[in-house]
């Protein structure tokens, strides 16, 4: 059986709640937009590709509960709910990417005077009930580029070692995953001498989820504390990292989990190729540089406490940024699923 974080048949939609990872595997229903809402801001289902897909799922499950009386009450209903949905976490950008093509889709059938209103309803759900299968599709050709782009940089026929960061996993897309997708790539060509996973404090997408993944598909891993990277990298031989992408701008600037860009800063030090694996859909070409990009700051208790322990002194004020900036400059290659990229090809890409 593989993990399986979003389960949606018969317009039940049901998630992994992951804030409970890895000692209990327990699904809740989502039943309309306001509890994919509550799922992606709690942290229950995180990671850029997964919000954007069980946001959009949420919204279809909702309107097949309801009768519209025309076209133009179903546009508005639609662009309120999406907009709604994008208020629940600002950085990931794909669901905003979504939501703005699905709100351009719901205008343009709306205009469509062949259609009648539920006819319209029909296509649009359509249109999102093919976003899973297509980001499957995506990260396995994300892997299979990944694994390609990092080979290319050793002997033939050598096996590689690979440090990533968070969860970019199954656990954090519709299946396969971006980065992690890279690393399940490489082990399945038999490519892979040894991944290391970091813990990312404070929600612990490593330590909880990465090593879960990788655990149960019995990849050779191990896993680190978050400070140990520049330690990792001076004692043992890293041949490149992979982390995945909350947003990627046009310049290549890349908004990942917090740490990232101390893991790209050391990397550089150590000579250690940096990769970043994302599919087009992280990819805002809006955005002009990594300066622009809004950086989600999360609650402090999610600092101070794990699972209701209290792990800080009381009364220490925190600072809690769910994400940093990597700069283009420290970035080797940008791994999509149309190819790997520098940084500073990605202005010149049809998108
Ligand atoms: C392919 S997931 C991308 C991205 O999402 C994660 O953030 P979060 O767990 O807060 O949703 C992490 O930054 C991953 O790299």
């Amino acid at each position: 059986m593989t993990l399986e974080p979003i389960r949606y048949k018969n317009n039940q939609l049901e998630i992994l709640d992951q804030l409970l990872l890895p000692g209990q595997s327990k699904y809740i229903k989502i039943n309309g937009v306001e509890d994919g809402w509550n799922a992606i801001r709690n942290m229950q289902v995180r990671g850029a590709p997964a919000i954007a897909i069980v946001g959009c799922l949420s919204l279809v499950v909702e309107l097949n509960k309801q009768q519209f009386s025309n076209k133009d009450e179903l546009r508005d209903i639609i662009g309120d709910k999406l907009k709604y949905l994008v208020s629940a976490r600002p950085t990931a950008v794909n669901i905003k990417i979504a939501a703005d093509e699905l709100t351009n889709l719901a205008g343009n059938l709306s205009k469509n005077e062949s259609i009648s209103v539920e006819e319209m309803r029909k296509r649009f759900i359509a249109a999102i009930e093919s976003m899973p299968e297509k980001d499957l599709n995506d990260n396995k050709s994300i892997g299979d580029h990944g694994a390609k782009a990092v080979l290319d940089l050793y002997p033939k026929n050598s096996k590689v070692t690979m440090l990533t960061h968070c969860n970019t996993g199954s656990l954090a897309t519709y299946s396969y995953g971006t980065a992690l997708g890279v690393i399940r790539s490489l082990h399945a060509q038999g490519r892979l001498e040894h991944a290391y996973c970091t813990e990312t404090r404070p929600y612990l997408q490593g330590a909880r989820l990465t090593a879960y993944e990788l655990v149960y598909e019995k990849i050779p891993s191990t896993l680190i504390v978050d400070s140990a990277v520049s330690a990792l990298m001076k004692e043992k031989k890293i041949s490149g990292v992979v982390v995945g992408a909350d947003r990627v701008v046009a310049n290549g600037d890349t908004a990942n989990k917090i740490g990232t860009y101390t893991i790209a800063v050391v990397a550089k030090y150590h000579n250690v190729p940096f990769f970043v694996a994302a599919p087009f859909t992280s990819i805002d070409m809006n955005i002009k540089s990594g300066h622009e990009i809004v950086i989600e700051e999360r609650p402090d208790k999610e600092t101070t406490h794990f699972q209701g322990l209290r792990i800080a002194a009381e009364g220490i004020p925190c600072w809690n940024p769910a994400f940093d900036v990597t700069p283009a400059s420290l970035i080797t290659g940008i791994i999509t699923e149309r190819g790997v990229f520098r940084p500073d090809e990605l202005k010149d890409l049809r998108l």
